[in-house]
């Protein structure tokens, strides 16, 4: 994904009543309302914010484009540590923000935000999904989120290793949060090999509790697997953990996995594969879509199983053209956005 593409808006938002200090960026709205999660997090600087969610919200314009969703990209960061500074009446600030866009840009959760505080947002502004289905949501979209990074996976086994079967293939999922716990559910049924890694405790007591037969470990980076399976911040992957990496597939939820996009060359050369994050975690966005359409669920779990023939496609770009698989995958993104623009 090229990193020099300009967003068509970014909106600093302060409330000093509440503390409140988040960022809005609107990357596309080609295909549609820009639309990705609130990302709370406690990041050391405001430029730190600024280009995570100027990365993040261009990967959602791709990500919509691939999954074949009409809906631009967006997404938003709360500067702070959720822990100490989330509350109702900050979150309620913060809609008032989104409302104020007039529905360009459509929130959801991401890292530090739930279906809890999308509900309170949603006090303050239409623009919000994923939502607890109480509140008229479709709740949490980990689970869908997992099942589409499961299906890309399927689809790069049967690709790297002529069969899907998981079967004893031991898989590292770092970070076991809402993704990464509902993706070791996934791979524990189909006969993998886990070993897991969260920075949190009480995740890794829960993994341990209900998947019993899973590793805990520290270091997936350095472990040896098959598959690594980035599930918490994006940008583990540089020259230096290119280098250590064992696994020969990389397939995880986190968003925008490499630090740079050169690493992709980097992982090729040592034979190691690199399932695009926006086409592999593509699950979320379009249970959200759904929601925000009014789909019902067997549209939804369609569109969801066409991410595996999306991944194997892109697979035969690569192969057939001699490119990357990033590269093969952001041809499609922007050939849609072109087609839409002409
Ligand atoms: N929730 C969703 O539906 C989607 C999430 N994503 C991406 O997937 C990733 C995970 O998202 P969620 O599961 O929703 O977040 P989450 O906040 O629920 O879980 C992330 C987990 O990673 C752990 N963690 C943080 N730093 C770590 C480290 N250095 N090593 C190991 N573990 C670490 C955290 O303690 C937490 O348990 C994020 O990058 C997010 O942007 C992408 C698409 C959709
Ligand atoms: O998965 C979601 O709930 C929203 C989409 C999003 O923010 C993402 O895919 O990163």
């Amino acid at each position: 994904m090229p990193h020099d593409s300009a967003h068509e808006r970014v909106v600093f938002c302060q409330d000093r009543d509440t503390g409140l200090r988040a960022i809005i960026a609107v990357h596309s709205t080609v295909l549609g309302p820009a639309l990705g999660g609130t990302r709370f997090y406690p990041y050391a600087s405001e430029q730190d914010a600024l280009t995570d969610v100027l990365r993040l919200s261009r990967g959602m314009t791709y990500k919509a484009a691939v999954a074949g969703v009409d809906l631009g990209g967006g997404k938003a960061v709360i500067i702070g540590d959720p822990t100490a500074i989330k509350t109702p009446t900050l979150l309620n600030a913060y809609g008032r923000f989104v409302e104020s866009l007039g529905g360009t840009y459509v929130t959801a959760g991401d890292v530090g935000t739930n279906s809890d505080d999308l509900d309170i947002i949603a006090e303050e502004t239409a623009h919000v999904v994923g939502k607890n289905t109480t509140a008229g949501g479709t709740g949490d979209s980990g689970p869908q989120t997992a099942l589409g990074v499961f299906l890309s996976l399927l689809a790069a086994a049967e690709s790297t290793w002529g069969s899907d079967d998981l079967t004893g293939k031991r898989v590292g999922v770092e970070g076991a949060g809402k993704v990464g716990y509902n993706l070791v559910a996934l791979l524990r049924e189909a006969g993998a090999e886990v070993i897991v890694s969260d920075s949190y405790a009480p995740a890794l007591d829960r993994i341990v509790t209900d998947f019993p037969g899973v590793t805990i470990g520290s270091d997936i980076i350095g472990a040896d697997v098959d598959v690594y399976a980035p599930c918490a911040m994006g940008a583990t992957l540089d020259a230096s953990s290119a280098a250590r990496l064992t696994a020969s597939i990389v397939c995880g939820a986190a968003n925008n996995q490499l630090l740079t996009p050169d690493v992709e060359a980097m992982l090729a050369a040592r034979g190691i594969v690199w399932v695009p994050d926006y086409v592999a975690n593509a699950g979320g966005l379009i249970q959200v879509e759904g929601e925000l359409r009014g789909k019902d669920s067997d549209q939804v779990m369609a569109t969801i199983g066409k991410i595996r023939d999306t991944v194997s496609g892109i697979f035969a770009i690569a192969r057939a053209e001699g490119i990357l698989l990033g590269a093969a995958a952001d041809r499609l993104a922007e050939d849609r956005i072109a087609a839409a623009q002409s």
